[in-house]
């Protein structure tokens, strides 16, 4: 006999059970709950090759910051439907390939940010006052009291580079502390951040050489990775300090080791380093070993309570998942659902890039902030007519946090995206605008807006399933947002194409395609009218006429790149002559 509705399944047999497997340790109180329907082998020290032969008959797999969840092991777990991360970081786990794989990847957000700041803190005062060598040298049976004065912190000035979850405790703490703070994140709310006594900062330039102690709390990602190196390191007080609870490589470690060898800054508390377990010789093994430093083995989310937090909240989201139910945090749930996906997705996928090119354009080039930003999102034409825009309001929010966000923008879905603006104090009006949509049957622009500055637009449209930008600020263009871009403001003069060349040809990067960008009709006419009222009163004649004709010729040069465009690409391209500014755009 069959069950009926109203009576619940029985528990499957032992043997039929699902099995997780736990690699790391994770506190029990949350594998307490799985034990009861699930099979949960806790089996700590596997190598990948180990972890490799065993997934294949497990349908969970929860891990913490040591097992590198890659496209392999992933492709692999055949009957795999859930990766758990027991923590905030998900650079561990492969989660465009989890998501081929239509596994679903679930994190603990906020389970152990408390553990997290407070161990910043732990390291704050620790290299203020040579905790750690103080230490040493009492237990090697030495007195050192002259040899290891500190510093006080009250009053002192910490700079926070990443003002999320972890850093606004931070910042709170070290408020308490009596301590100035400022900050430097792009998305933050300025009103959330004037609120905690924070001022925020709009550039590295601006905040490095002001701080006497230095904490980073942002992901990891491409845009974060070695982004404090040696340029940066030398901008800082000589008597300053850096702190490091975030991730390995954002520092650059060899640098850092210069730094304070050299002097550059006076100490380094550090948690967490680019290869863990440290691996002997490297430079991440020598900061850890260094006299100015303060080093810690990851333990910034390792409080009892902490782990007991992020267990409860994976395994309670895997229990879910595994039984047909929905996580509460899902690193990578959908932006679209299926039935709407054949009319939007060329839409949504237009929208994303067109937020995230905003973020990487025009917050980089023009020292701007998305976090308290205004904009609209207008669609023109047949797009105009369709009222569930929430996939393309959620697209814009995923674009615009994506180059930002620990998990690359694939935690924004169409559930959370205005969530994620309210806390960023970011408003979105949506306009449909029922004009024939211009050259396309469809098309979008995105404006944003900042009192007395001019506003920044992005205008794009789909062609079939391919899509286009057809304008970037104040120039015409039309390229595909795709791959790596570089985009250069510049004055159209002869020669300038060949330069640029040179300058990527040096350094070993395919150009895929190349566009310049004109003037659109408006801004030409602007300029024209500039030239035309002559020179500005108390503007030197030859200046203003000059400046002027210059204004009628400036240009975007868009390249299409393959290759590693580095820092020192940037800056090389940066001084071309007739270069006005650079930026550089993954899409
Ligand atoms: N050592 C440890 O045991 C732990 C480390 N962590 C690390 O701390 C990181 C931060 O965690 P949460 O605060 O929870 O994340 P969050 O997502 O709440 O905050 C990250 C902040 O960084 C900002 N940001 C991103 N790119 C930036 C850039 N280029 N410049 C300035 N700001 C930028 C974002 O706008 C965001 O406000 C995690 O990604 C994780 O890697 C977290 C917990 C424990
Ligand atoms: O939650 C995070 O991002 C952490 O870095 C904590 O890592 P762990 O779980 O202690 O290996």
């Amino acid at each position: 006999m069959s069950p009926s509705a109203d009576t619940p399944s029985p528990p499957p047999s032992p043997s039929h059970r699902p099995k997780i497997l736990v690699p790391e340790k994770v506190s029990s109180e949350g594998l307490a709950l799985l034990r009861s329907l699930y099979e949960v082998d806790t089996r700590t020290g596997l190598s990948a090759s180990d972890l490799l032969e065993l997934i294949p008959s497990y349908h969970g797999l929860i891990v913490r910051s040591e097992t590198q969840v890659t496209a392999e092991l992933l492709a692999a777990g055949r009957k795999l439907r859930v990766v758990a991360r027991a923590g905030v970081g998900v650079d561990n786990i492969n989660v465009d390939a989890a998501t081929k794989h239509g596994i679903i990847v679930v994190n603990s957000p906020a389970g152990n940010i408390v553990a997290a700041a407070e161990h910043t803190i732990a390291l704050l005062l620790a290299t203020a006052r040579n905790v750690g060598r103080a230490d040493a040298s009492v237990k090697a049976g030495k007195w050192e009291r002259s040899k290891l004065v500190g510093i006080e912190v009250g009053h002192k000035t910490l700079g926070i580079i990443g003002l999320g979850k972890v850093g606004m405790k931070v910042a709170r703490m070290a408020i308490g502390l009596g301590m100035k703070v400022t900050a430097l994140d792009p998305y933050a709310s300025p009103e959330v951040a004037k609120g905690a006594g924070v001022s925020l900062v709009s550039s590295l330039a601006e905040l490095l050489p002001t701080v006497d102690f230095l904490t980073i709390h942002t992901p990891l990602l491409a845009s974060t990775l070695n982004l404090l190196g040696e340029a940066e390191l030398q901008k800082m007080k000589p008597t300053s300090r850096v702190l490091n609870v975030a991730r390995g490589g954002v520092y650059n470690e060899e640098a850092l080791l210069k730094a304070l060898d050299e002097g550059w800054i006076a100490g380094a508390g550090l948690d967490v380093f680019t290869k863990e377990p440290l691996v002997e010789g490297s430079a991440a093994a020598k900061l850890a070993a260094h006299p100015k430093v303060v080093a810690t083995p990851h333990l910034g989310a390792s409080t009892v309570e902490a782990q007991e937090n992020v267990s409860m909240d994976v395994c309670t989201q895997v229990l879910e998942i595994l039984r047909g139910g929905l996580p509460t945090a899902a690193v990578n749930a959908p932006l679209i659902l299926p039935e709407e996906y054949r009319r939007l997705q060329p839409f949504v996928k237009l929208v994303e890039k067109m937020g995230s090119l905003y973020t990487q354009h025009f917050a980089r080039t023009q020292g701007g902030m998305v976090g308290g930003r205004r904009f609209e999102l207008s669609y023109h034409g047949e797009l105009a007519g369709i009222s569930n825009t929430r996939p393309l309001f959620a697209a814009l929010v995923k674009g615009l946090v994506s180059s930002i966000s620990d998990a690359g923008g694939r935690d924004v879905n169409i559930v959370n995206a205005t969530l994620i603006t309210k806390d960023r104090g970011i408003a979105i009006d949506e306009k449909h605008v029922r004009d024939d949509g211009g050259a396309h049957a469809s098309a979008v622009t995105l404006r944003s807006f900042e009192a007395g500055a001019e506003e920044q637009v992005i205008e794009g449209y789909v062609s079939g399933k391919a899509i286009f930008i057809s304008k970037l600020d104040r120039f015409t263009a039309n390229f595909h947002p795709d791959g790596t871009l570089l985009v250069l403001h510049n004055y159209d003069e002869p020669g300038k194409i060949g330069n640029v060349g040179l300058v990527v040809g040096k350094h070993g990067i395919n150009i895929r395609f190349m566009q310049v960008a004109g003037l659109n009709q408006e801004a030409r006419a602007k300029a024209e009218a500039s030239v035309a009222d002559g020179p500005v009163e108390g503007e030197a004649e030859g200046a203003a006429v000059g400046g002027g004709q210059q204004l009628t010729k400036e240009a975007l040069m868009i390249l299409g790149v393959d290759g590693e465009v580095t820092k020192e690409v940037l800056e090389e391209l940066g001084k071309a002559e007739g270069i006005l500014d650079v930026s550089l755009v993954r899409l």
